[in-house]
């Protein structure tokens, strides 16, 4: 095989049994999608915007080598502004055609695609954390995985006399969940919005990926829901959440409150901000363990001066920003000045006082990294102490971000 055996084209129906066989060699599953699974996957993306490539040696055997895919999604930005980012996904490479170039390809292709359509970011979820930093991709947002041991678990506070969370009837959960879920997306910075599709594959909550849980419970607040399934673990039942999405601390405390008090359940697993306040809300913080904290979306600048123009600041800065993007080139000087939590943002030849790759102003960008802590780390330089403090107070954000959709 030479590289000129391998065509790349845009995917039609005729491609989706090989990309369902591919993806589950790919990520070490144990059966492929059936049919209903693949049907919600194919209800949200185009074909037009799945890359796919095959490998033309044989002429009578042409297997499909790798596969990329992007989703058209919604952002949340510090500050609340909502970006179109196309999100992606999917991305696999058979095991007999690794390291061959085939991944770059794809990337290179879709990069071309949302540079024509103007886009200012991208974003994915990785499977490593080795392979994207090289496409100018950094962590964004983290989240940190809880265990609470239900029998130490007591909420501070007085106990309400009446509920205010109610499980929820099919036709609730459908008519209530999404628009909670929306008013939670426009106050987290990197938050995901989900359009129909994605709700219908949840709702959908198809038994072959339950993995022998039970289904999904949902509790609904009138300022936040939660969802959840119980696990047989050995002779131990385990609660565990498959997300909480709340506007207020007090749906929060509230929505705690009820699952902290199921019965029969000696442990709850959950996945949340790395800001979530639950083990300060009870009277024994040990009752919680973090039992991990890992990085859930990664994030890539297409467009310095928009981006910096799309989110709002906490803080003022006078400074040039020198980025280099050894990808794509994106990078350059920049004269960026911020007043009033708003960003102006010229080229520069003059020297520069900050300078980044764009991979690690991608983690900066969000809130989710503190300059100063990618400075001591000696992936950003300052030429003064104070230009660097001025940074790390204008990128920071009042509360993590979370982008609270795995893709
Ligand atoms: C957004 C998502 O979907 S994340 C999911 C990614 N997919 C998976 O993890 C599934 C299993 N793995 C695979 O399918 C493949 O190994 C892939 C897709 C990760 C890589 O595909 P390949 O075609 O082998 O990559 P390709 O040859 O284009 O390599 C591009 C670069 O990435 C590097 N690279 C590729 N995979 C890895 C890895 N796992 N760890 C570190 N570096 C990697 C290569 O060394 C190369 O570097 P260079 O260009 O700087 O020399």
């Amino acid at each position: 095989m030479s590289t000129s055996d391998l065509v790349l084209r845009r995917a039609t129906e005729s491609d989706w049994d090989d990309i369902i066989a591919a993806d589950a060699r790919a990520f070490a599953f144990i059966r492929p999608l059936d049919d209903d699974a693949r049907a919600d996957v194919q209800h949200k993306v185009l074909d037009s915007d799945v890359v796919v490539v095959r490998d033309h040696s044989d002429p009578h055997n042409t297997p499909l080598v790798g596969v990329a895919m992007f989703y058209r999604m919604t952002m949340t930005l510090p500050g609340g502004r909502r970006v179109m980012v196309p999100g992606l996904s999917w991305v696999s490479v058979a095991a007999t055609h690794r390291r061959r170039g085939i991944l770059r390809m794809m990337l290179t292709e879709l990069t071309e695609q949302w540079e024509r359509e103007g886009a200012s970011f991208a974003i994915l979820t990785a499977s490593e954390g080795t392979i994207y930093e090289r496409f100018g991709f950094g962590p964004a947002t983290f989240e940190k995985q809880i265990s609470v041991e239900l029998a130490r678990s007591v909420m501070r506070g007085e106990h309400p006399a009446d509920s205010r969370v109610r499980f929820g009837t099919d036709e609730q959960i459908h008519q209530q969940v999404p628009e909670l879920h929306d008013r939670w997306a426009a106050t987290r910075s990197g938050a995901i919005a989900r359009t129909q599709p994605w709700w219908n594959q949840i709702f959908a909550d198809r038994p072959m990926l339950r993995d022998g849980r039970s289904r999904l419970h949902y509790l609904l607040h009138s300022g936040g829901y939660a969802s959840y399934r119980i696990a047989h673990i050995g002779d131990d039942a385990v609660a565990e959440v498959s997300e909480m999405f709340t506007v207020s601390e007090e749906a929060h405390t509230d929505l705690w409150r009820v699952l902290l008090g199921l019965d029969l359940i000696g442990r709850l697993t959950a996945t949340v901000p790395t800001d979530d306040p639950l083990a300060a809300k009870l009277t024994n913080l040990r009752a919680v363990s973090v039992t991990g904290i890992a990085d859930a979306m990664w994030l890539r600048i297409f467009d310095v001066p928009a981006a910096l123009g799309a989110r709002e600041y906490a803080g003022d800065l006078d400074a040039v920003l020198e980025i280099t993007d050894g990808f794509r080139g994106h990078g350059g000087r920049f004269a960026v000045h911020i007043a009033g939590g708003e960003a102006t943002v010229t080229t520069t030849d003059a020297p520069p006082t900050l300078s980044m790759d764009i991979s690690v102003f991608g983690s900066i960008f969000l809130g989710g990294y503190r300059a100063t802590e990618l400075e001591f780390a000696g992936r950003v330089w300052a030429a003064d102490p104070e230009t660097l403090v001025a940074f790390d107070t204008a990128f920071a954000t009042d509360r993590a971000p979370f982008s609270g959709t795995f893709f």
